[in-house]
Formats: C-alpha cells, structure tokens, sequence
C-alpha cells in the first residue's frame, strides 16, 4: 500500500483555508481531515468529531500531560488548538493522506517534522482589507475575537514566504480548482 503524505493548508483567519479544505475533501477520496482538538466555543452548524474534537480546557490539558499531541498551541488568547498524533497514524494507516486546517506556526513546525512528506499551502487573500470583510460577512466572531483574528493576519502574512506553495484566494472558483491542481500534483 502507498504510504500517505501530509498536505497543510494555512492562513490568516476568514482567508478561506476551511473553504478550500473542504471543497478538496469533497472533490477528492484518497485525502482525509486531521480532526484537531479545540478548547473554543462550538459555532452554530459545527459538530463535535467532525470539525473539531472540542474539548474543555482540563481534557486538553491532559492530552498535553499524556504526549498525544504533534504539535498544539494557544492560537487565540484562551484557546488551545492541537493536531493528535493518533488523527495523523489512523489516516496515514489506511492509505490516505492527511489534510490539515491549522495556524502558520502549527503548519510550518508539521513540515520541520515530516519534511518532503509535507505540503504547506498558504491561502492568501487579496488584501488586508478584504480579509476584515469576510471575517465579518462569515458573522461567528464577537467584537474581541473579531480584533484578535485581523490583530494577527499582519504578522502571520509575513510568514507566506516560508511555505512551500502560496495560493491566492480572489475568486472563489479559481481558488477551488488551483486547491485540487496543487494537491493532485503533490500526491502523483
Ligand atoms: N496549531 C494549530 N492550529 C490549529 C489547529 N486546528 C485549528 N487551528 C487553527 O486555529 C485558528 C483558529 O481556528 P478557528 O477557531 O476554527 O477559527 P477560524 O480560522 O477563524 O475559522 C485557525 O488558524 C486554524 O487553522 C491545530 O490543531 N493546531
Ligand atoms: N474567494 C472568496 N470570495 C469571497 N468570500 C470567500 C472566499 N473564500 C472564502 N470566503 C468566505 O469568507 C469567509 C471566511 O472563509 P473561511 O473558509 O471560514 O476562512 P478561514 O477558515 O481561513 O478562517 C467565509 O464566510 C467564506 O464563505
């Protein structure tokens, strides 16, 4: 059986990333999602097991204390976000390949660990500017988390140069078709 890889997909906040995830999810049967675990509020039309494994924070903490984690940070100010070891092992076993939605530092710490295995894929918006608008039109953040996201895109944007692909999300069905091209490629 062929072994699977990784495939990263990264940005700021309201980029897109979980748009473009999971349209190759759809389109495509040999990648999986690397359900991460979160200690953030669930949001409306979410669920637990599928988006993320929510968890309180005495239940992350404790998968800290046990190792369970390849990586896993406070992306947000009281909120903790971690990719399992056991998610990345139950995919790669089957033959799949693994597709993850996580933070610029998460994403660029899973390629020093897996190497060429690993794809990173920075998801770019078209402007600053525009990024605020989709974070609000998507209406799930409250005024404070809202300003923590948009504080945060400058500084991650700096960090595009540091992965392997960058994709520009402008229009929508541009992105979706260059997601499938870069992913195919890098599983041929
Ligand atoms: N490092 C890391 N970041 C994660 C993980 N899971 C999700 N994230 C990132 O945490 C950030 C916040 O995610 P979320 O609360 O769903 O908000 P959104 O990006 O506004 O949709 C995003 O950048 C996610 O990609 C993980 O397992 N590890
Ligand atoms: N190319 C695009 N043009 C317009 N709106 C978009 C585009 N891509 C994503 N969106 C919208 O922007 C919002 C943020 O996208 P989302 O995938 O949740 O971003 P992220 O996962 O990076 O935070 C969502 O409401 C989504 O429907």
């Amino acid at each position: 059986m062929k072994k699977g890889k990784l495939i990263v997909f990264s940005a700021p906040s309201g980029a897109g990333k979980t748009t473009l995830v999971r349209y190759a999810l759809e389109k495509l049967n040999n990648i999986k999602f690397s359900i991460s675990c979160t200690t953030r509020e669930k949001r409306e039309g979410e669920e637990h097991e599928k988006d993320y494994y929510f968890l309180s924070p005495e239940e992350f903490k404790t998968k800290i204390a046990n190792d369970e984690f390849v990586e896993h940070e406070e992306v947000y100010r009281d909120n903790f976000y971690g990719t399992l070891k056991s998610e990345v092992e139950r995919i790669t076993a089957e033959g799949n390949s693994v597709i993850f939605d996580i933070d610029v530092i998460g994403a660029l710490n899973i390629k020093k660990i897996y190497g060429d295995e690993c794809l990173t894929v920075f998801v770019n918006p078209p402007s600053l500017d525009i990024l605020k608008e989709r974070l609000i039109s998507r209406n799930t953040e409250s005024e404070d988390k809202l300003k923590q996201r948009i504080d945060k895109a400058g500084i991650e944007m700096e960090k595009a140069k540091e992965f392997d692909i960058i994709l520009l999300n402008d229009d929508l069905e541009t992105a979706k078709q260059k997601a499938l091209e870069i992913i195919q490629d890098f599983l041929k």
